[in-house]
């Protein structure tokens, strides 16, 4: 395939079996977006990088930064330019501070965000993640929006959620992995039923009760969260580039998994070149079938009221 940009023209192929060259657009180059760009740049793994923001100062300023790294990656700051882009980061939009209490309250300001990105890309070939919060409600906004078949649209959020849960366990000596379904936000489903432990249902609420504020204490202390979310998401796109087949939790457009259609929400999934290849069941007890409802009724909700279904 042949993408064209002002004056150069490269030659790329996304349907190799590993991607020749990959480009990647970064919407929002804010702490979230600058830190992946920047962690991109240094992987080797990307020779054209697009970064676009509304803050022209910070903007220019990342862009400058990066050129200083010396990598042999090309670097855009001209919006049309995303739409041929390999991959899209949308991670622009008000962030949360102490006053917002959860990331749900972001929606109304950060949809026309989204409009914004979905009317840059038109017919978009390749594969959007989404961090932007509501992750999950914004997923299913950019899928309405763009039309992009549901298996090239990817929530972030679950794999975060599933670090602090196991980085909790650990706290509290409970040896096992654990993973984090349904909404990336005050829905969040621990699931412990995978465990192989037997953990008693007051031992799970207040568990949950500590997850739902992980993120506000380091937004207390120092204004966001930043290192966890950047780590995170380059291992989601580094799946993605290297066709790596990686086990992740994602956010994914449901149409009748776990029962449910028309959100997006946290769920297994298989990560590769193509975005995301499969969506797994796993087999829920009571108490995690009962959150699960919870999410998906909740962001359920929002999906329809944001997308007039
Ligand atoms: N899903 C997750 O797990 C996760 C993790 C961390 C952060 N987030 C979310 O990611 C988003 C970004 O967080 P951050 O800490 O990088 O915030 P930030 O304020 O540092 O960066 C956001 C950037 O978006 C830009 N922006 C705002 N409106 C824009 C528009 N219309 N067009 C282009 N650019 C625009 C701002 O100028 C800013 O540079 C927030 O919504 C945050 O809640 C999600
Ligand atoms: O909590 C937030 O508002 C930011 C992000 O969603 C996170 O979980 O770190």
């Amino acid at each position: 395939m042949k993408r064209e940009m002002g004056m150069m023209v490269i030659i790329y192929s996304s349907f190799l079996s590993v991607w020749d060259m990959t480009s990647l657009a970064v919407f929002g180059t804010g702490r979230i977006g600058g830190g992946v760009a920047a962690r991109a740049v240094s992987s080797g793994l990307i020779d054209h990088l697009v970064l676009y923001d509304c803050n022209q100062a910070l903007l220019e300023a990342q862009r400058l930064d990066i050129e200083h790294m010396r990598c042999p990656v090309s670097v855009s700051i001209n919006p049309i330019d995303i739409a041929i882009c390999d991959i899209v980061l949308y991670t622009a939009g008000l962030p949360r501070n102490q006053n917002i209490k959860t990331r749900a309250a972001l929606l109304d300001c950060n949809v026309p965000v989204a409009s914004e990105l979905a009317a840059l890309i038109p017919n978009y070939k390749g594969i959007i993640v989404v961090v932007t919060n509501p992750a999950d409600i914004l997923t299913y906004f950019l899928w309405k929006a763009t039309r992009i078949p549901k298996s090239r649209i990817i929530g972030f959020g679950g794999q975060l959620d599933s670090a602090r849960f196991q980085y909790e366990l650990a706290n509290r000596s409970i040896r096992c992995d654990g993973m984090i379904l349904g909404e990336h936000g005050e829905h969040q489903v621990p699931i412990f039923s995978k465990t192989g432990l037997n953990v008693d249902i007051p031992i799970r609420d207040d568990i949950l009760l500590t997850l739902r504020n992980a993120s506000m204490e380091i937004i207390k202390g120092k204004g966001a969260t930043e290192y966890a979310p950047v780590y995170h998401i380059w291992h989601l796109i580094e799946s993605i580039i290297k066709d790596a087949r990686t086990d992740l939790i994602c956010s994914a457009i449901l149409e009748g998994e776990y029962g449910f259609t028309g959100c997006s929400l946290g769920v297994p999934v298989v990560i590769g070149r193509e975005g995301i290849i499969s969506i797994q069941e796993w087999d829920l007890d009571t108490w995690e079938n009962d959150h699960f409802h919870s999410a998906a009724t909740f962001v359920s909700d929002l999906c329809r009221r944001i997308s007039h279904d």
